[in-house]
């Protein structure tokens, strides 16, 4: 079974737009929990411009599914994974004027670094996951920075799939069966949809969970919250 995590950065763009707190964050993620999802994601930017650092703390009280904070390790999103202690960090190598994450760690350059805040999250508890294109190389230097799992990137697939060539599936499939003789968990996100998902799902053996914010949230508007949370469930069993 794949386990939902809806990610949230979506509801706190709306929010924001006004400076109040419509719609309410943590009455969205306590309902999408309600609704069935496994956890709640959130990628926290350093310029606050969707999640604000304090909506992680509020979020770590109120969830009670699996909470995963998504971000680059710079010194202030370490302190506050610490501080928040969340059940996954999922780190991602995005610029700080990023619009979006839009490239996967280059674990062999970046390993010692990659050893070095990895460890740190484990020694307090928190499962940690790397961010990364479907490439064998930097899964093999995945594992070797000691990750629990990976989080494929999956964007080019996304992209590929709206074109009709599904074979674009197949480096994220061969990448996934190095990750589980490596013993990585698998994790996967960017652009997944109620579209690509099942086939997605399907093709990748072991797909521990899909992390999904922008195109969920874009279908609510259309079919409702609790009708899409749904849909993706049924598509990930
Ligand atoms: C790592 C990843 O693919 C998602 O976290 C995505 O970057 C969502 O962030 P935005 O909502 O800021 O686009
Ligand atoms: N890790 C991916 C994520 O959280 C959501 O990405 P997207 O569905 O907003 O592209």
């Amino acid at each position: 079974m794949t386990k939902l995590s809806v990610n949230i950065n979506k509801i706190a763009t709306l929010r924001n737009s006004r400076g109040g707190n419509v719609p309410n964050l943590l009455k969205v993620a306590k309902d999408i929990e309600e609704f069935g999802a496994e956890g709640i994601t959130i990628h926290p930017r350093p310029d606050e411009r969707h999640i604000r650092y304090q909506d992680a703390r509020d979020l770590k009280n109120s969830v009670t599914t699996e909470f995963n904070i998504e971000g680059n390790p710079i010194q202030s999103f370490i302190d506050l994974v610490l501080e928040t202690k969340p059940t996954q960090v999922t780190l991602v190598p995005d610029a700080v004027d990023a619009i979006t994450s839009n490239a996967g760690w280059d674990t062999i350059t970046h390993q010692s670094f990659l050893q070095e805040v990895i460890k740190e999250f484990q020694q307090n508890g928190i499962r940690t996951s790397v961010f990364i294109d479907a490439d064998l190389k930097l899964i093999e230097a995945a594992a070797k920075t000691g990750a629990d799992r990976i989080e494929l990137y999956t964007e080019e697939f996304a992209s590929q799939f709206d074109l009709g060539n599904f074979d674009a599936v197949k480096p994220y499939t061969e990448a996934a069966i190095l990750a589980n003789n490596l013993g990585l968990g698998i994790n996967a996100g960017h652009d997944l949809s109620l579209d690509n998902i099942k086939f997605f799902k399907e093709s990748i053996p072991n797909l521990a969970e899909v992390s999904i914010g922008h195109a969920l949230i874009a279908e609510s508007l259309y079919l409702g919250l609790e009708n899409v949370v749904n849909m993706y469930l049924h598509r990930l069993k």
